[in-house]
């Protein structure tokens, strides 16, 4: 039985701590909300962010203090919007046990900086890379919660350190794989979001099949290709975290990117639709780090810039996809 403890005590964060409370651990949750607190470590509920789970393990429970929460954490699971990370993290800094391994479930690029999350959590945590862990896969967390089958990928430099982790979340219905390509998680992670926007847009403006696999397959292009440039393992985009996590999220009405994209090809303006958004979605901040990202690294991204105008010029879906079939017919 490990301590673990969850910073961040969202929709994601609160399903996957129930899942570490399944697989044996004792789990607690630390969140900046204080009603959230009281319902975790009252009444065993997050009614707020994870309203279909009638009762979380009894091995779960929560602080809104922070040394508390870290005091004897051997793992630590960062939850939290990823536009807000560094903030946050920067007041655990000084209170996180030294040989903690850290792990991040984050989906999302940094806006003012163009750092993925692996960089801004050990940049704020002052870490070194090899006690840092990144999580990413399929995993839309109301299903999580259900229990229903599904799997993901632990990724650290230190191949022993994932290892660590994933025998931590390992339970009958949650399967871990484990990897070093911690940069080819960040970026399938953080660039499938953008794509779901996109998917989301044409699917809520009326489009169908044909359109969605075409912005999916496009998009998984572009995503490879940043990817690599930024020194992915190019297997880690056909695996769980990219393809895997494209089909995922680009198809299913739970993903708040794809719900979001929607409601703009519904016709709703970005401030609707952030208002109409249940949680964090991470591709809206993250595809102009995208754009600014294949800029530094010299890659075309064609599917991010056409989202970049959707969100910052409010262009239509049929002017985002004609930006996309623009230019010069290419081999594929
Ligand atoms: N929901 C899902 O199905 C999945 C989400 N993720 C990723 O996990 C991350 C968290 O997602 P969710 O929990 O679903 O989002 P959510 O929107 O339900 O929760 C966001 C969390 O960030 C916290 N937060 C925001 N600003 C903060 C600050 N300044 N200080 C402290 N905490 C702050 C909120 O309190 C909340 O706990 C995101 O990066 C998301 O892309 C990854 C896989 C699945
Ligand atoms: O990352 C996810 C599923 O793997 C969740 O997607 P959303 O953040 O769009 O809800």
């Amino acid at each position: 039985m490990t301590n673990i403890t969850v910073l961040g005590a969202g929709a994601w964060g609160t399903a996957f701590g129930q899942v570490l409370a399944d697989a044996g651990n004792t789990v607690t949750m630390w969140a900046i909300e204080p009603e959230i607190v009281t319902d975790i470590h009252e009444h065993h509920r997050n009614s707020y962010r994870l309203p279909s789970v009638e009762q979380l393990p009894a091995t779960m429970d929560a602080t809104g203090d922070r040394a508390q929460a870290v005091a004897h954490a051997e793992i630590i699971v960062v939850a939290i919007a990823a536009q807000f990370a560094r903030v946050a993290l920067a007041e655990f800094k000084d209170l996180i046990p030294s040989t903690a391994l850290v792990v991040s479930l984050m989906k999302g690029i940094e806006r003012t900086t163009g750092k993925r999350m692996d960089q801004v959590v050990c940049e704020s945590l002052n870490l070194p890379e090899e006690r840092f862990v990144a999580i990413s896969g399929p995993n839309l967390s109301k299903q999580v919660a259900d229990r229903q089958p599904a799997a993901t990928v632990v990724g650290c430099a230190d191949i022993d350190n994932a290892r660590t982790v994933a025998k931590a979340c390992e339970t009958k219905y949650f399967k871990p794989f484990v990897t070093t390509d911690v940069i080819g998680l960040e970026m399938c992670g953080s660039l499938k979001n953008v794509v779901a926007l996109a998917v989301g847009m044409a699917r809520g403006a009326g489009y169908g099949e044909n359109t969605a696999a075409m912005i999916e397959t496009r998009g998984l292009a572009e995503l490879t290709a940043l990817g690599k440039a930024a020194g992915a393992d190019p297997k880690t985009f056909a695996g769980l975290a990219g393809v895997g996590d494209l089909v995922a999220t680009c198809g299913s009405p739970l993903s708040r990117n794809y719900t979001f994209g929607a409601n703009l090809g519904k016709g709703l303006s970005v401030e609707e639709a952030t208002k109409a958004s249940n949680g964090v979605a991470e591709g809206v901040p993250t595809t102009d780090a995208v754009v600014a990202l294949g800029r530094q690294l010299g890659v075309p991204t064609p599917l991010a810039s056409a989202m970049s105008d959707v969100l910052d010029k409010g262009i239509s879906c049929a002017d985002m996809l004609g930006e996309l079939f623009g230019g010069d017919i290419t081999e594929e």
